[in-house]
């Protein structure tokens, strides 16, 4: 934990199992019926995910059926330098390994470093599947033409970047195939369609 980027939110909150540790500035949770748990913290009972958060660093263990909802949003908010998230191992294993939008883009905003494996045992109620705590760290601000090309190019990952590229309106002589990018040769991926956005 960063201490030195404040503030501090939390998101969902819940019964305060990290909040207690954490002592945020801010805690975010959409359950109502968590207040009696959360009343010794600046609580804010709204959904995070529309909220006009402009600064600091999040912490969270949401709920999984949201997270790429939240990345969608989060990933465009610059003065959001650092997360540490608790997330679904497999969603992670996909970000750092498959060739999907949200892993481009992900990787191309942020540098993600995994950190311990949470087995079910550790939640109560216990969950199915096991989780990650992941850090990201924004190396890059958000760009909209970068998102757009990402969206559009990562449409076609079967298709030699070459053919893609032409697809989205750009130009490559590169005959690898979209899906043979590792997410995080995004950048490799982005010059060779003749971007450069080191
Ligand atoms: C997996 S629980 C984690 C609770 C607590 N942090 C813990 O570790 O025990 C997720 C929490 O996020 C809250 N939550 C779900 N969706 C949310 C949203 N969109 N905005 C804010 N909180 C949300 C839920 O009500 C729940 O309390």
């Amino acid at each position: 934990m960063d201490t030195g980027i404040r503030p501090i939110l939390e998101i969902g909150c819940g019964k305060g199992n990290i909040t207690k540790f954490l002592e945020p500035d801010i805690c975010i949770e959409l359950d109502k019926k968590m207040t009696d748990y959360l009343k010794n913290y600046n609580l804010v009972i709204a959904d995070a995910r529309y909220l006009p958060i402009l600064r600091g660093q999040l912490v969270s263990s949401l709920p999984y059926q949201i997270t790429s909802d939240f990345f969608k949003e989060v990933v465009k908010l610059d003065n959001i330098p650092k997360l540490t998230l608790i997330l679904q191992k497999d969603f992670v294993d996909k970000i750092l390994n498959d060739p999907t939008y949200i892993s481009f883009l992900l990787n191309y905003v942020f540098d993600i470093q995994t950190k311990d494996i949470i087995p079910p045992r550790c939640f109560s109620p216990r969950p199915k599947v096991y989780s990650i705590i992941t850090v990201f760290n924004r190396v890059r601000e958000y760009n909209e033409d970068v998102d757009s090309l990402i969206s559009c190019i990562s449409r076609y990952r079967n298709k030699t970047l070459k053919k893609a590229s032409k697809l989205c309106g750009l130009s490559s002589d590169n005959n690898l195939k979209v899906r043979e990018f590792k997410p995080w040769q995004v950048l490799e991926l982005l010059n060779s369609v003749g971007l450069s956005y080191v």
